[in-house]
Parts: C-alpha cells; structure tokens; sequence
C-alpha cells in the first residue's frame, strides 16, 4: 500500500507559479506545503527557457551596441562572439541543471520538495510515482496545479522521426549548426534565430506560416524585427508551410547537440515549392499546456486544454473550491512573470481562505494577466509592450486613440550612434488613460515598467504630465508621446 502524508496544501509542478504558490500559501502560518517536481524546482524557466535564452542573448546585444560606439568599435569590430565563453555563462546561469539553491530556497519557505511525477486521484488527493515508491498525498485545503507547458512538434511528415530541436535543446545548445531552419514567426522563433544568428549560425531560414513576425504585437513592431534579422542574414520565408523532411541517420544525440545528419525539407506556399538542406531544424510552433497526464477525468476534467480559471485561480468545475491552476497551465498568459503573479494572488486565497478571511480587495483577484500582461523580447531590436495592441482596443470597443513617435532623444543618442527605436501609446479617449505602450529599439526593456504603472494605475493623462523624466535618459520619450498627443 502506497505511503500517505498529509499537508495543508499541494502543488503540482515546481516552476516559477508553482514555487510563488506554495510559498505565499503557507507564508508566515506555520502551515505545510508540499511542493512535487518530477524533473528541476525552477521549472522550465530556469533551466530550458527565460534564463538560458537570454543569457545566450544579451552578449549579442552588448556586441552589436559595442560596434555602434565610437572609441569601442575600434576594440571588437570584426571580432565574432567568444561562444565557448558564451554558453559557459549560460551554463553557469542555468546551474548545470543543478536545482539544489531552489530546493534549499523552498525549504526555507517551509516547502517540502517531493521528487516524482504527480497526479490526481480524486477528491483534495494527489497520487505521486516516485522511485522510492508511489506516495499518496492528501490536502486539506487546497491543491495548486502548475505543471506548465511543452513545446509542440506539428504533425508533418517526418519531422518528428528527424528528431528536430524544441526551444530545449536551442536553449541548451552545446555546438552550433551550420544551417538550421526556424519553424515559427513567434517568441521563441524571433529569439532564438537572434542568438543563433550571434553565435555563428551561417544559413538560417525562418519558415513562416502567417504574415509577419510575432503577430501578437503591434504590427509595426514585427516588421522592424524581420527588417535586422533580414540585415543580419536570415532568410524568412511567410505564408510557407513544412511539407515533408527527411534526415540522414537521425539520433538521439543529446539535449543540444545536432540531432543527426543533414536534414532535406520541402517547402511551399501557395504557389511556390521548394526544397532545403540544413544541419538542424528547429521547432518553435508553440506550446500545449501540461494537463496530459494529471487525472483531471477522477475530478470530472477534461486532459489536453488549458485549465479554465475564475480570477482567484480556482479551476471552473470543480465543487468545494479547493483545485486551483496557476502558470503556463491555465493559459491565461504564458510569461513567467504572470505565472509568479498569479501564484502569489493563488497562495494569498489559499491562505485567506484557510484563515476564514473574506477575499476582500484587489490583492485576491488577478486582473492584470487579462489586458495589462507586459512582455519583453529580446531580439535585435528589443520589442516591449503592455496592454492592449490598437488592434485589440479597438476589437474591445474603446474610443481609441494612437499616438507613436521616434525614440529620438538624448538618452537614445547618448545611448548609441545611430539609435533607432519607436514609441507608441494606444490610448482611451473615454478616460483619458493609457491602455497599451510598445517600445521598440535596442535597451528599451527597462522602459516598459513605467508603462505598465500607467495602465494599471489607469493615471491620466493630465496627470502624466507631472511625471517628469529625467534627463538626459531616455524615458524622455514619454514626453514626447505626450507632446505627440497634445499637438
Ligand atoms: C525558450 C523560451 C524562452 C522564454 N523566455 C521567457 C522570458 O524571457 N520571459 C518570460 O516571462 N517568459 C518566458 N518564457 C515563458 C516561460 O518559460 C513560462 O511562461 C514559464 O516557465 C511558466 O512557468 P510555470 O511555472 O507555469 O511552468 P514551468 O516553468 O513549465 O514549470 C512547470 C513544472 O512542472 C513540472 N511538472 C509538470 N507536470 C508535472 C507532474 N505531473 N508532476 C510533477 N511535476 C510536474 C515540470 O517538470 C516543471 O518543472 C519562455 C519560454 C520559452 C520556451
Ligand atoms: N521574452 C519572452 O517574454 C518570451 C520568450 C520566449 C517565449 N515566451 C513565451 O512562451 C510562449 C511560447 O512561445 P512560442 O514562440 O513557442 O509560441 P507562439 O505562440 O508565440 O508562436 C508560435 C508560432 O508558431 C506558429 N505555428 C503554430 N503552429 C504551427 C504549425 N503547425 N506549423 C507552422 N507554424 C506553426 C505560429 O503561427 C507562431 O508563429 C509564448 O507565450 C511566449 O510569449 C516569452
């Protein structure tokens, strides 16, 4: 008979929302969580995905500024990129898949890490196989589901049987393709072509089912992407599709390492076919979340779809309230950041709820992963938004106004020789308030926090106006969005 224990709360998957789940859950309540990871506590994030891609991004990035630097030119121009150097820092940031510092953290949280695959088996009941032997766990408040999300391979002829690379072995490359093909115009796509493009990466093709290059931004924001990752040496190809692929000799090399022999694929579009040789291909066509094998049918739940949840992240369906989903799982926003802040709202209404505490005020509610969610990507250039697109504004019926301007100050100048970037505000003419920003241009990561406080504050804009930027950084640009709006 299988072991059982009994805990205040369970958690399911130990990334980023499941890790700010159990901790705010049990924080300072001398209550217990534990906390089941059948591969690293960190999760996807830590070890396949944020960490290691930008660490394998941003030495691209301070190279190209480098080069656009008068008295620094001069010291790397024509100097490719140290990638021993470069994937031993990526190594050093993903731990060598090491999770013993997350481990420790969460022990210090008053988690208990329980090593195996979970599932559930009914009612506030979580069966784990681990090798030690199955372990039965019970809850008796609540259960947190943050298994996260896996890349999909699409069902094209060949491709799985040529063992192609997903955002994990690109992460975690250990050698670099000569050739390599991209199959997506999304996030993972864009990023991953920039740094391997940076690394040394000869010929690389983007393969493009739709029109532009991450379609769920701004459009004037995907095409000054394909514009550098054209002048920088990709080939992109829209509207094409993957028809078939044959590989030499495909084998199960290793996480990161090419995956066989050269591959041949047919591509076509409409009217056009045509076929390419490449040494790696790499699948970037999105993720489908991890519900596959979690025993949501012995609590009425259907496998295979994100989890449905209402705003205090319980999942829709099942009585008594005591299963929540929070992360990659539920589909609401599939960014490690609105993972962390749904598993802190999650934990704080597993721990009200526990204390008989009305879920009173905005902190039990999440609100910003619907229509304020801020994202970063870090391609060449970066591309940083919040809120909603003009696009999306409009479908949601707002008295939309839009006003864009060059990021042509002298924090940009000062930044760079030959600083290009763009601003765009989408505005509410009803209120008066900011509903969306996009940033575009090389370092404007750190300008997109400011935005996000706009949005959610819903400040208006009068009173925008008495945030002053300083000077001479390039926050100026708010200023001259709001000059833009004046006229
Ligand atoms: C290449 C790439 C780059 C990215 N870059 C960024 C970025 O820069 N910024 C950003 O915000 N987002 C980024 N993302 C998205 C981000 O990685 C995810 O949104 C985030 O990891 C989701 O966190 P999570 O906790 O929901 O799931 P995950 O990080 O996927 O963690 C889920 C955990 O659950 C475990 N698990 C699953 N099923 C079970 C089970 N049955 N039993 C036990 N354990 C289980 C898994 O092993 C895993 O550790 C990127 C994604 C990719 C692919
Ligand atoms: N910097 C960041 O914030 C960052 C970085 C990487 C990933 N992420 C997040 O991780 C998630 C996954 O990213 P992603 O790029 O894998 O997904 P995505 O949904 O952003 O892009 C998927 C791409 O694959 C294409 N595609 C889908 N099915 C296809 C098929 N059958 N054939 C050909 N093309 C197909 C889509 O048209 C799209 O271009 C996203 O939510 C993303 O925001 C975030």
């Amino acid at each position: 008979m299988a072991e059982r224990r009994v805990f205040d709360v369970v958690v399911i998957g130990g990334g980023p929302a499941g890790e700010n789940a159990a901790a705010y859950a049990v924080a300072g309540g001398g209550r217990t969580a534990a906390l089941v990871e059948r591969e690293l506590v960190g999760g996807e994030c830590s070890y396949w995905a944020c960490m290691p891609s930008k660490a394998l991004l941003w030495p691209g990035e301070v190279l190209a500024q480098a080069r656009a630097m008068p008295g620094v030119r001069g010291l790397v121009d024509g100097r490719p990129l140290d990638v021993s150097a470069v994937l031993a820092r990526r190594d050093a940031f993903t731990n060598g898949h090491d999770d013993s510092g997350q481990v420790d953290w969460a022990r210090s949280a008053g988690i208990e890490v329980i090593r195996g695959h979970g599932r559930l088996v009914g009612d506030r009941t979580v069966e784990v196989d681990r090798p030690g032997g199955a372990l039965e766990l019970h809850a008796r408040e609540a259960v947190v589901l943050a298994t996260g999300s896996a890349a999909t391979v699409p069902p094209v002829a060949g491709l799985a049987e040529a063992l192609p690379w997903t955002s994990r072995d690109v992460t975690n490359l250990h050698e670099v393709p000569e050739r390599v093909l991209v199959l997506g115009g999304g996030v993972v796509a864009c990023e991953s072509a920039t740094w391997l493009l940076a690394l040394g990466v000869r010929e690389l093709t983007m393969v493009v089912r739709g029109a532009s290059l991450l379609a769920r931004s701004e459009p004037w924001a995907g095409e000054r992407v394909v514009e550098r990752l054209r002048e920088l040496g990709a080939r992109i190809l829209f509207e094409t599709e993957l028809g078939s692929v044959r590989r030499e000799a495909p084998g199960a090399s290793g996480e990161g390492w090419v995956h066989g022999g050269p591959a041949t694929v047919s591509l076509g579009t409409a009217t056009d076919a045509e076929t390419v040789t490449v040494d790696e291909i790499v699948v970037a066509a999105g993720r489908r979340p991890g519900t596959a094998d979690l025993g949501l049918e012995s609590v009425g739940l259907t496998r295979g779809r994100a989890l449905d949840t209402d705003d205090h992240l319980a999942v829709a369906g099942v009585a008594g309230g005591w299963l929540y989903a929070v992360g990659d799982v539920n589909g609401r926003a599939a960014l490690t950041h609105m993972g962390k802040y749904q598993g802190r709202v999650c934990g704080d209404v597993i721990a009200a709820r526990a204390a008989g505490r009305a879920l009173d005020g905005p902190r039990y509610t999440a609100s910003a992963d619907r229509t304020q969610t801020p994202q970063v990507v870090f391609t060449d250039p970066q591309v940083g938004s919040v809120g909603l697109t003009e696009q999306q504004a409009r479908a949601n019926g707002l008295a939309v106004e839009s006003v864009s301007v060059d990021i042509a100050v002298a924090g940009s100048a000062l930044h760079n020789d030959g600083y290009r970037g763009r601003a765009q505000l989408v505005l509410d003419g009803a209120t008066d308030t900011v509903v969306g920003a996009t940033f575009v241009g090389p370092d404007i990561a750190e300008l997109v926090h400011a935005a996000t406080v706009a949005v959610v504050g819903r400040v208006p804009l009068e009173r925008l106006w008495h945030a002053v930027p300083s000077y001479p950084t390039m926050s100026e640009v708010w200023l001259r969005l709001l000059e833009a709006r004046r006229g």
